[in-house]
């Protein structure tokens, strides 16, 4: 790991210490320098912030940033600070040396991507070819092609995958891009910490600062801030903030904008603006190749037929279906045995039940459908009759109809003990409409795949 970028934070305290610097030179002046690039033992400093004069922190921070690099790591560099305007003009320059191989790791570190989530790993099918495409054509021109990506699909359908696969290729083209991968979770969190602390003005501009100056911001999971109306709002202005700069967006999430229901229209509307992929469940072929690549990258060994019946009996899910696989793994690795079918059926028995497909209910299909529109059970049983709840609602009574044997009574006494004559209405409503709307047609076969994957 490169010493000087693990310990550019810690050098930048040292300067602030020594010299007694305040909280707000410190933020002014040091915070938005960052190393760009190593050429010739001369050590380029990006001045982020192009108002900062650049004179300025020459004549007063050159002296001690290089004492305490020297101090700190024990090499003496000659320092350039550098604007963005003339980074344009340099091309990252990327050498044999140790030092700057280091760099290219230390970017995909800092960016928090999976190395192994790369294109040359996944496996491209039918139901990812368009997504796949896509995604190339963003890292090979980020901020150009498609601004916003916007992935999305089932649990373990290969989202991150193709999302980690983006920053790797852009940091291979351009290590010095800034690269930012986050779940939706760890955004929330952030911004809840700078709401709960007590300096939170200088937290929620360190906050902006970490987002709004990324090449390329990659969310995960972008469903998970329905309802939260401060990650909402930060959200938003972050977006802006970098499609106005032109920096490419990539966002992932379970389901299309426009089912992203409560969440404000301003931002489903956004997702719309770029490229909306779809991953959808993986045919036989996939899942085949899938397992095949992966014994190849673990150099294990292990029949067609053993193969075969991971891939016939998982269908819906990647991660289950590597799951399976590993799981064979680790007891080869412990045993030494070889996987016949019979330790393949022993070991899979409680991942694989073939003789007992997952009976589909009503209360299973309420579940199902709440989670597609981030309700939760309570409101989907309740009086409430606004659109965006009693919508979704009768949505699960036409399923429960139609994909149980379930009489009227028992749907509506699920459902908040409606009466037989509403379910009735809720039903023919949502037939009628299933005819007449295309998109509604989609949700719904979307929300059948979730039912019943098979
Ligand atoms: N086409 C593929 N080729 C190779 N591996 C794949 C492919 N699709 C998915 N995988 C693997 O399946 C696992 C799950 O994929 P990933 O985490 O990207 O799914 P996801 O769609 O982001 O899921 P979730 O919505 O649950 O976060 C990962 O280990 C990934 O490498």
């Amino acid at each position: 790991m490169n010493e000087l970028l693990q310990k550019w934070e810690e050098i930048l305290q040292k300067v602030k210490e020594e010299h007694e610097i305040t909280d707000i030179s410190f933020d002014t002046w040091l915070r938005p320098l960052e190393i760009y690039n190593i050429k010739d033992n001369t050590l380029y400093i990006l001045l982020k912030n192009e108002q900062v004069a650049i004179n300025y922190i020459n004549k007063k921070y050159y002296l001690p940033i290089k004492v305490a690099i020297a101090e700190t790591i024990g090499v003496e560099y000659e320092i350039e600070f550098i604007t963005p305007a003339q980074t344009k003009n340099m091309k990252p320059v990327v050498d044999a040396s140790p030092l700057n191989k280091e760099l290219i790791n230390s970017a995909a570190n800092h960016s928090n991507l999976n190395p192994n989530y790369t294109f040359d790993t996944f496996v491209v099918g039918s139901n990812n070819r368009f997504a796949h495409s896509a995604s190339l054509a963003v890292a090979e021109s980020p901020g150009e092609a498609y601004n916003p990506l916007y992935i999305y699909g089932g649990p373990g359908l290969g989202k991150t995958h193709l999302m980690h696969s983006i920053g790797h290729f852009i940091l291979d083209q351009n290590p010095y891009a800034k690269v930012l991968y986050v779940t939706s979770e760890e955004f929330t969190n952030e911004v809840i910490e700078c709401i709960r602390n007590t300096n939170n003005a200088t937290k929620m501009s360190q906050l902006r600062d970490k987002y709004r100056t990324v090449d390329v911001l990659m969310i995960d999971d972008i469903q998970f801030i329905i309802g939260k109306e401060m990650t909402q709002e930060e959200f938003f202005h972050t977006f802006n903030a970098l499609q106005t700069q032109g920096k490419q967006i990539i966002i992932t999430s379970d389901k299309p904008p426009k089912d992203m229901q409560p969440l404000e229209e301003r931002i489903r509307s956004r997702f719309e603006w770029g490229l909306m992929a779809d991953i959808g469940v993986p045919d036989y072929e996939t899942r085949m190749a899938i397992l095949r690549k992966k014994i190849e990258n673990d150099n294990f060994e292990i029949n067609d037929e053993v193969l075969n019946y991971i891939a016939q009996n998982i269908k819906s899910n990647i991660r289950e279906l590597e799951g399976a696989l590993n799981k064979l793994l680790a007891y080869h690795n412990l045993s030494n045995e070889d996987i016949t079918m019979d330790v393949a059926i022993n070991e899979l028995q409680n991942i694989i039940t073939p003789d007992k497909p997952k009976e589909i209910t009503s209360q299973l299909i309420i579940e199902v459908v709440a989670d597609h529109y981030n309700l939760t059970i309570d409101q989907m049983i309740s009086k409430n009759r606004s659109k965006d709840i009693a919508k979704p609602r009768q949505i699960a009574m036409y399923l429960c109809k139609t994909m149980t044997d379930s009489p009227l009574d028992a749907i509506g006494s699920l459902l908040g003990g409606r009466d037989h004559s509403t379910i009735i209405h809720g039903v023919s409503t949502i037939t009628k409409d299933y005819e007449a709307n295309p998109e509604l047609k989609e949700t719904i076969e979307t929300i059948k795949k979730k039912i019943n994957p098979n």
